[in-house]
């Protein structure tokens, strides 16, 4: 695990970042059990606000749209305290989001890191996965994944997943955090 001298003296929401299929939305869900705060995956808060998939706002609206809708959900939810946050995982190319994360007080952003080969692995192993537009985009994917890559890299905390289960993952980022927590929410 990698931790940046930049964590917030008070942490008040955990943000996890990565790839599709680093394992955002099953270690978040974890990592808020274990901590007693609220889990929100920004991909389920979308879907329900705009009462569509996000398949069919991609194939109706298109990407660009996805992504505006994608950056207000995630600023509004950005004001919520004692919240675990999975983002989706392009989240990060949106420069209004990476603004809104980094400026965002008490809010400690987590990257779950694994090669594209053990992600795509991982997704493909998901149901649903054949409608899934940005994973089925294959020619664009490795490129996706190097251009997000800085972005996801300027969390405060990276940890690597491939030698990992999702319950061990939750239990270094509570470890790597707890004395930042601001209020002690552990039992
Ligand atoms: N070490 C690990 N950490 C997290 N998930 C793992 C790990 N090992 C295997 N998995 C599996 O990989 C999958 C990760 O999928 P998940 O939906 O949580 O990813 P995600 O980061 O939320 O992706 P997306 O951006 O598509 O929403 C799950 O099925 C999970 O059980
Ligand atoms: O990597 C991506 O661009 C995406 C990841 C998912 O979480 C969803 O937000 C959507 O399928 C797009
Ligand atoms: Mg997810």
């Amino acid at each position: 695990m990698k931790t940046n001298p930049q964590l917030p003296a008070c942490i008040s929401r955990i943000v996890l970042v990565g790839f599709m299929g680093a394992g955002k939305s099953t270690v978040g869900a974890l990592l808020a059990q274990q901590l007693r705060w609220r889990f929100l995956d920004t991909d389920t808060v979308l879907e329900t606000r705009v009462r569509a998939t996000i398949a069919e706002i991609f194939a109706q609206q298109g990407e660009a749209s996805f992504r505006q809708l994608e950056s207000e959900v995630i600023r509004d939810l950005l004001s919520e305290h004692h919240l675990v946050l999975a983002l989706g995982g392009g989240a990060v190319e949106t420069a209004a989001t990476r603004e809104a994360l980094l400026n965002s007080p008490e809010t400690c952003i987590v990257f779950l890191e694994a090669t594209l080969e053990i992600m795509i692995s991982r997704c493909e192993q998901q149901p649903g996965a054949a409608l899934r537009p940005v994973l089925n985009d294959r020619e664009r994917l490795r490129s996706r994944f190097e251009d997000r890559l800085p972005h996801y890299r300027n969390a405060h905390l990276v940890i690597q997943t491939a030698q990992l289960t999702p319950d061990e993952t939750s239990q270094q980022i509570l470890a790597a955090v707890s004395a930042f927590l601001k209020e002690n929410t552990l039992a």
